[in-house]
């Protein structure tokens, strides 16, 4: 694996690994369960290491797994404990980042698989003064709004809609605020962002960039690797 003092990158990567996997079924939390033999984390670090504008990494690791978690990487890879959610864990890895980072992805240890290519098409947004950049894919399935019930109330019209993923990139200052200024749990760091009020832009994502998130979404990674 390429080590992180090979790099010479401007960009810090943050990788919320921290969560527990529920959807995923009983086991280890899910970054540190297996993908063709090593664990998820490790697909997604050596991923974004490979990413020429990747300099520094910091990982929120599940609680109590530090240094099981620094164990696994390379050297010069950062690592802290992760919270509750998916937004202290990016909070706390945020905190850690060293301060002449101006860019900063925020990426799901969950997507072990995404590209480089995707990895490098958001730095360069930001990099070219986008303040909030995300991945995105068209929506493929028909989507209806349901009541309580789950009768159907409306087909949406799914032209508009996007699928979002990671690497979600950002000026460093817009991302501070907006964790600084949070107040409800959001699934994702660009919604903060959007609560500032400040825009944020997409560039086109990858299938590849799936998220491993149900058992099926393992078996088609094991296949596709
Ligand atoms: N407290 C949490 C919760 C989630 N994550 C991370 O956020 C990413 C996206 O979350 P998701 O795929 O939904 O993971 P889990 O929360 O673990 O999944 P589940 O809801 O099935 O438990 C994952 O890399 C996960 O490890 C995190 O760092 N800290
Ligand atoms: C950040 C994310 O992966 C973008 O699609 C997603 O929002 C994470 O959500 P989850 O509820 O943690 O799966």
């Amino acid at each position: 694996m390429t080590t992180q003092s090979e790099q010479r990158g401007d960009v810090a990567a943050l990788v919320p690994a921290a969560g527990a996997g529920l959807r995923l079924g009983p086991g280890a939390p899910k970054a540190l369960r297996h993908l063709a033999g090593e664990p998820l984390l490790v697909h997604a670090v050596r991923r974004l290491l490979a990413t020429p504008d990747v300099g520094c990494v910091v990982v929120a690791a599940p609680p109590g797994e530090v240094d099981t978690v620094q164990a696994m990487l390379p050297e010069g890879v950062l690592v802290v404990e992760g919270g509750a959610t998916r937004q202290s864990s990016v909070a706390n890895a945020l905190r850690a980042v060293p301060a002449e980072y101006t860019i900063i992805l925020v990426h799901d240890a969950a997507r072990a698989l995404t590209p480089p290519a995707v990895i490098a098409r958001v730095a360069a947004a930001v990099r070219a003064g986008a303040l909030a950049v995300i991945p995105v894919l068209p929506v493929v399935d028909t989507i209806k709004r349901v009541d309580d019930a789950g009768d159907v109330l409306a087909t949406v019209d799914r032209a508009v809609l996007r699928a979002v993923q990671t690497p979600q990139g950002f000026d460093r200052k817009t991302l501070t605020t907006a964790h600084d200024q949070a107040g409800d749990d959001l699934t994702d760091d660009a919604g903060l962002v959007e609560m500032m009020g400040v825009r944020v832009a997409t560039v086109p994502g990858d299938d590849l960039a799936m998220k491993i998130t149900r058992p099926l979404d393992l078996k088609i990674a094991e296949a596709l690797l």
